[in-house]
C-alpha cells in the first residue's frame, strides 16, 4: 500500500471508530476486508489509528474536524509533512484537499497545548495529579515502550539480553530494577522469541514490576491473587520468592491462560475453585477493574470511552472487592489494592475512605507511578491489618 493508501484506510476506520465502534474490532474488520493489505500495512494503518487517537483532539483542533479525515489532515500538519502529496486522489489515496480544509484548523501552538482528555475528566484529572496534570496527559499522547519481566528462575538479565539480541530483539534493563528489560528495538518479534517461549521473560510493564517489588512475602506464605487474570502478579511474586498462590476472577475464562504460563515460567499457581473462604492468606493482590487511565497509551480508544457513570460504577465495584479482601485476610496480613489508573477516585480517595470504614487496617505504604518515573501510570497502596505484621 501506498503511504495515501494508508491513510485512506486509517480515515475509514477512524471513522467508523468515532461513530461509536471499538478501535480493536474495528481494525480487525478492516484487515479482514483489505486481504491486499501485508503485514507490514497492517502494523502501519493500527499505529496511525492509535497515535491519532492518543492525539484525539489536537488533531482534530489541528486538522479543523473531528472526523477520520480531520484527524488524518491534523496529523500530517503536526509533522509539517506535505499535505497535498497524501491527499493526492490517485491510486487508492484520499481525495484532494478542499479549500475549506485549506484554511480550517488551528494553529499548532493552540492545538498541542490541549490536554487530549475528555472534557468531564479533565477537572478530575487535574484535582489527582496537581501541577504535573498537563505534562501526564501529554505523556498519554506517546506511544508506550514494551517491558519484559526476567524470570530469575530461568535465566539472569544478561543471560536473557544475550538470548533475546540473539532473537532480534534489543533490550536494556532499568536501572534501578535490573529484572525488568526496556525493549528497544524487535517488538514484534517478542513472541514468537526463544527466551520468550522457554520462560525466561514474561511480558509486564515497568511500573507493575515496581508495584510488585515492593511487596516482598516471605517465603511459604499463602498469597491469593484475588483478581487475578492473566495471573501477571502472581507470576512476579513467584519469579522470587517460593509462595502457595491461589488464584481467583470473577470471570474465571480469564485464567485460561494462567496454567500454561506459570509451567513456562517454571512455577505453579492454584486455580481458586468457586470463591476463596476463611481468613487464611498472609497477602491478598487486589488488582481491581479500573479506568485504565494510566495505560491509556496502549489502549487510546479507552480514554474517549469512559464515562462518569462507568467510572462510579467501577469505584463502587473496587469498594465491594476491598470489602470481600479485608474478610479474607488473616489476623496480621496484609492487602496489596492495585490500579492501573492515575485517577484519586480509584486510587487515594478509595483507600482513605476503605480505611475509615475498616479501621483494623492501616496502609503502611502507598505509591503513584507514572510514566515520568516509571512507564504506565499504576498505584499500590499496602495495607495492614493490625493484629500483627504479616
Ligand atoms: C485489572 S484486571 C486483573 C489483571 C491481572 N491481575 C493481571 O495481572 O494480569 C481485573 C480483573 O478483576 C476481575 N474482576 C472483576 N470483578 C471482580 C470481582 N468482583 N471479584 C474478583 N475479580 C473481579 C476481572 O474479571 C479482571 O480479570
Amino acid at each position: 500500500m501506498t503511504p495515501g493508501a494508508r491513510v485512506a484506510a486509517a480515515i475509514q476506520i477512524l471513522d467508523r471508530i468515532l461513530a461509536g465502534q471499538q478501535a480493536e474490532p474495528a481494525l480487525i474488520a478492516w484487515a479482514r476486508a483489505s486481504r491486499f493489505a501485508g503485514s507490514g500495512d497492517r502494523a502501519a494503518v493500527r499505529d496511525l489509528v492509535f497515535q491519532a487517537l492518543r492525539r484525539r483532539d489536537s488533531l482534530a483542533a489541528l486538522g479543523g474536524a473531528l472526523s477520520g479525515r480531520g484527524l488524518m489532515l491534523g496529523m500530517l500538519r503536526a509533522e509539517g509533512a506535505d499535505s497535498d502529496a497524501i491527499f493526492s486522489g490517485t491510486g487508492h489515496a484520499p481525495p484532494p484537499l478542499t479549500e475549506a480544509e485549506r484554511t480550517a484548523g488551528a494553529p499548532i501552538a493552540q492545538a498541542e497545548a490541549l490536554p487530549d482528555l475528555p472534557d468531564w475528566l479533565w477537572p478530575l484529572w487535574q484535582a489527582s495529579l496537581g501541577a504535573r496534570a498537563l505534562s501526564l496527559a501529554h505523556a498519554m499522547r506517546d506511544r508506550a515502550p514494551l517491558w519484559l519481566r526476567v524470570n530469575p528462575r530461568r535465566a539472569t538479565p544478561a543471560q536473557a539480553i544475550a538470548a533475546l539480541t540473539d532473537a532480534g530483539i534489543d533490550a536494556i534493563p532499568d536501572p534501578h530494577l535490573p529484572t525488568a528489560l526496556r525493549v528497544t528495538s524487535g517488538e514484534r518479534r517478542v513472541h514468537g522469541a526463544a527466551p520468550y517461549r522457554a520462560g525466561w521473560v514474561e511480558m509486564q510493564d515497568l511500573s507493575p514490576q515496581i508495584a510488585c517489588s515492593l511487596l516482598a512475602p516471605r517465603p511459604g506464605q499463602q498469597v491469593l491473587d484475588y483478581c487475578a487474570g492473566g495471573g501477571g502478579k502472581s507470576l512476579a511474586l513467584l519469579a522470587v520468592t517460593d509462595l502457595s498462590v491461589t488464584a481467583h476472577d470473577a470471570a474465571p475464562a480469564r485464567m485460561s491462560d494462567l496454567p500454561e504460563r506459570a509451567a513456562r515460567a517454571g512455577v505453579s499457581v492454584t486455580l481458586s475453585p468457586p470463591a476463596p473462604s476463611g481468613q487464611n492468606y498472609d497477602l491478598i493482590i487486589a488488582d481491581v477493574p479500573c479506568s485504565g487511565s494510566g495505560t491509556w497509551r496502549r489502549k487510546p480508544d479507552a480514554k474517549w470511552r469512559l464515562t462518569p457513570e462507568r467510572l462510579a460504577e467501577l469505584c463502587a465495584l473496587q469498594a465491594e472487592i476491598l470489602d470481600d479482601c479485608a474478610d479474607l485476610v488473616r489476623p496480621g496480613g496484609r492487602i496489596a489494592y492495585m490500579t492501573c489508573s492515575l485517577l484519586d477516585a480509584e486510587n487515594g480517595d478509595q483507600i482513605d475512605r476503605f480505611v475509615a470504614r475498616n479501621q483494623r487496617f492501616t496502609e503502611p505504604e502507598r505509591r503513584l507511578l507514572t510514566p515520568e518515573d516509571a512507564s504506565d501510570g499504576f498505584f499500590v497502596s499496602i495495607l495492614t491489618h493490625s493484629a500483627g505484621a504479616a
